[in-house]
């Protein structure tokens, strides 16, 4: 219920509470100014101490201080909306909820973290199951001060209307830039958020669900509740795009957390920032489980037999090389079972081994005793193996080899393909060819990451030397460590260091690695948890790489079948993830949708269900004030009817942010168009987008968005585009927020199926 104060009494009550929680709140804003400021202290102390400070060298002062620096980015982080909620209880205890927990300085806890279990009941309470609680009351902030609250009285029979607090939240003009929901969660996201960590958690919802907000708040639930253990592995959020990552960016560090490592699926392969797939058929084919097999086939190809008998010298003396002794060490360096690269060092011992016995065949009978001895033997080998003729030789039957080498040579010498991919048609073949040295797309990452399995790291003596030095700083941190955490207790950090943290402190260098840092920049690295969103986008090839990223099978994967860009969507995640985690999963629903108003909502399922697509449609939150419009032009007049669409848009929603979707040559034409007509206004989803109102961006690169009037340039050409498929068309028309217009040259008969029945508007 939400309390109404119209009498004299009440709007006394009212008043004489809101005093109290302007009082209170205040108060916790000055415990955050104490801790900010004694945080500061601190860090300023330890920078400040030469290496005769308590602290055994430069490396573990770099280490505290930027964990006390972390703390510091944490506590300013939480400025806005500090406190939101508060719970009365049935035994008249008052516990105020916000961003973090707070306590006084007599240790008496002022504020509770939201996600603490105490702080559950905010959002789980209902009329029906109140869990001791009594009140609820949502607290609304501007800047530092307590504008209103609102109260839902769980004893009374109003209790369990839609918030205010929640109606304001989802009409709010967009700024481009996702907020956290910290104080709105409703109950079936609550139960998300806070599921246990173990297994894979699907999470399915309609378009505007919360599944993204819900995926964010999860990983900061958990890293609050396991920190011990994902402090050592980290989590990874893994998102569709470049320009989606930069929408979210902001949500965790304003929930005070900044160590998730946050990653689109185009830059999960370390040191490559791969491009978007142009060719969704290319893009289908390298997604394939049979692609596993090209690259094995690939790797295999490059150990290959000499056709005839040659010969090399070694140190004047010419030696028989024989393909049947080739095809022994081939053969005996594959039984190794090592990846590519490892396995190569086998297959040079045995080369090397066959071509001395022979060379001591040659030489020993010219010796006076007739024996070579240790050191002549070792003299010989070493000889063997610096020929220029025996290393040319065995590069050429087994060369060391790099991923990207092997993909980049594999997608461009139609050979190597044709027979590496005997199970590819003549036109697949023709549609993943490309020129030599073409830019990586994000659908060449999970190729890169399977060839990197299967070649291992190369081997040379400074990587093998530096290996050992690492295990050698870790061993050493990992006695140190003992020691350091009485230090960490002394000084009350809010952190975790561990071995690993203190190891890379060691190195030469003297950079400190966060456990996000090190994670991201290591191929082979684990995470305790990964969060995976948009997740029906992914293919076989994809979700293989992200399963090797975490063996234990610790995942949140959220996602919708029916927005997926494919011709042909699977309909049941269980086949999505049979090859990966069988009978390992478990399924949870959203059902409300917070950003799409139902009449937009329910024109984008018809135009899906038309095609064929089996669409869950949730309840959206808001019926919406504008109908969908459909406005049919000319090519010749597009340019003017999209102009006149834009501005009659920011006359209905003048603070609004208006988002314009085309693709192929269509985006290409409107931009220059808009450009010219709204300078400085224009943001094309790379970067900041600060003060620019008019979003232009791709239907691919629209995933997961949403704008408060969008209008789609040529909708027909989105479906094309896809080969065919509605998927993009359908998320296209459900990222808006109030309005949505259709602009359109094609014929009533050209358009698909569902669009034909949107109003055409009145003019
Ligand atoms: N409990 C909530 N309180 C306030 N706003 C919410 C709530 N849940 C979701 N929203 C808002 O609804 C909008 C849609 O949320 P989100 O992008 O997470 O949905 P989604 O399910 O990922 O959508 P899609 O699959 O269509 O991309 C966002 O603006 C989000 O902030």
């Amino acid at each position: 219920m939400t309390d109404h104060y119209a009498s004299t009494d009440t709007t006394s009550w009212y008043q004489q509470q809101l005093d109290e929680e302007r009082d209170y709140v205040s108060r916790l804003y000055d415990r955050l100014d104490v801790l900010r400021d004694e945080k500061k202290q601190q860090l300023a102390r330890i920078q400040a101490q030469g290496l005769q400070g308590s602290f055994q060298n430069q490396s573990e002062r770099d280490s505290f201080a930027s964990l006390y620096q972390d703390r510091i980015n944490q506590l300013a982080a939480v400025e806005e909306q500090l406190v939101f909620g508060r719970l009365d209880t049935d035994d008249e205890v008052s516990r105020h909820i916000g961003r973090i927990g707070l306590s006084d300085d007599q240790q008496t806890r002022i504020l509770i973290d939201w996600r603490a279990p105490d702080a559950a009941p905010f959002y789980q309470a209902t009329a029906a199951n109140r869990q001791g609680v009594a009140r609820r009351r949502h607290i609304m902030m501007s800047g530092r001060t307590v504008e209103s609250f609102e109260d839902d009285v769980l004893t009374s029979t109003e209790s369990g209307q839609t918030s205010q607090a929640l109606l304001s939240a989802v009409s709010a003009p967009r700024t481009g830039a996702m907020g956290d929901i910290v104080s709105t969660i409703q109950r079936e996201q609550d139960e998300i958020i806070r599921d246990a960590m173990r297994g894979v958690l699907v999470v399915q919802g309609g378009p505007g669900t919360g599944k993204t907000a819900v995926a964010l708040h999860r990983a900061a639930y958990l890293l609050y509740t396991y920190r011990d253990r994902l402090a050592k592995s980290g989590v990874l959020l893994v998102g569709p795009s470049e320009a989606f990552m930069n929408y979210i960016d902001q949500v965790l560090p304003s929930l005070g957390e900044t160590g998730v490592v946050m990653r689109s699926l185009g830059t999960l392969y370390p040191g490559i920032e791969a491009q978007p797939e142009p060719d969704p058929v290319a893009a289908e084919i390298k997604g394939r489980l049979v692609m596993q097999e090209v690259i094995a086939n690939a790797v295999a190809l490059r150990q290959r037999n000499i056709p005839k008998t040659t010969w090399v010298t070694v140190d004047g003396i010419r030696l028989r090389v024989r393909p049947i002794q080739i095809r022994r060490a081939i053969g005996h360096a594959r039984e190794s079972g090592k990846p590519h690269n490892q396995a190569r060092e086998v297959f040079v011992d045995h080369m090397v081994r066959t071509l001395y016995d022979q060379m001591r065949d040659i030489v020993s009978p010219k010796r006076e005793d007739g024996l070579v001895n240790k050191a002549d033997r070792s003299y010989l080998r070493q000889e063997i193996r610096q020929s220029r003729d025996v290393r040319r030789l065995l590069n050429l039957c087994w060369m060391p080899l790099t991923p990207t080498g092997l993909i980049n040579e594999l997608l461009s010498q139609p050979k190597y393909l044709v027979d590496a991919a005997p199970m590819l048609t003549a036109s697949e073949i023709r549609n993943l060819l490309r020129e030599p040295k073409a830019p990586f797309t994000e659908a060449d990452v999970p190729l890169i990451d399977e060839a990197a399995v299967m070649l291992g790291d190369l081997v040379t003596d400074v990587g093998h030397g530096a290996k050992k030095s690492q295990q050698r700083d870790l061993d050493t941190a990992e006695a140190a460590l003992e020691n350091m955490h009485y230090t960490l207790e002394d000084i009350g950090v809010d952190g975790v260091v561990t071995a690993e943290m203190l190891a890379a402190a060691q190195q030469p260098e003297g950079t400190w690695y966060s456990i996000a840092d090190r994670a991201q920049r290591d191929r082979t690295w684990t995470y305790g948890h990964v969060v995976v969103d948009e997740a029906q986008e992914l293919s076989y090839m994809q979700w293989r790489m992200l399963f090797r990223r975490s063996p234990l099978r610790s995942f949140t994967i959220v996602g919708d079948l029916a927005q997926a860009s494919g011709a042909d969507p699977s309909t049941d995640w269980g086949s999505v993830l049979e090859p990966f985690a069988p009978n390992h999963w478990r399924l949870a629903e959203l059902t409300v949708n917070y950003r799409t108003p139902a009449r937009i909502t329910r024109a984008a399922a018809n135009v899906a269900t038309s095609a064929g697509r089996r669409v869950t449609t949730p309840t959206a939150l808001r019926e919406g004030d504008y109908e969908p419009e459909l406005q049919y032009t000319s090519p010749e007049e597009l340019e003017e009817v999209l102009l006149a669409a834009v501005n009659r848009q920011f006359q209905r929603i003048p603070e609004g942010l208006l988002g314009v979707i085309a693709v192929g040559e269509d985006y290409s034409q409107v931009q220059p168009v808009l450009e010219e007509r709204y300078p400085g206004q224009i943001w094309t989803g790379t970067g900041r987008r600060r003060d620019r109102n008019i979003a232009l961006v791709t239907a691919q690169n629209a995933k997961g968005l949403e704008y408060d009037a969008v209008i789609i340039v040529e909708p027909q050409n989105l479906v094309h585009d896809a080969g065919d498929s509605v998927g993009n068309l359908y998320v296209a028309m459900t990222r808006a927020t109030q309005t949505l217009t259709l602009i359109t040259t094609a014929s009533e008969a050209q358009l698909p199926a569902g669009l034909r029945d949107i109003k055409i508007p009145n003019s």
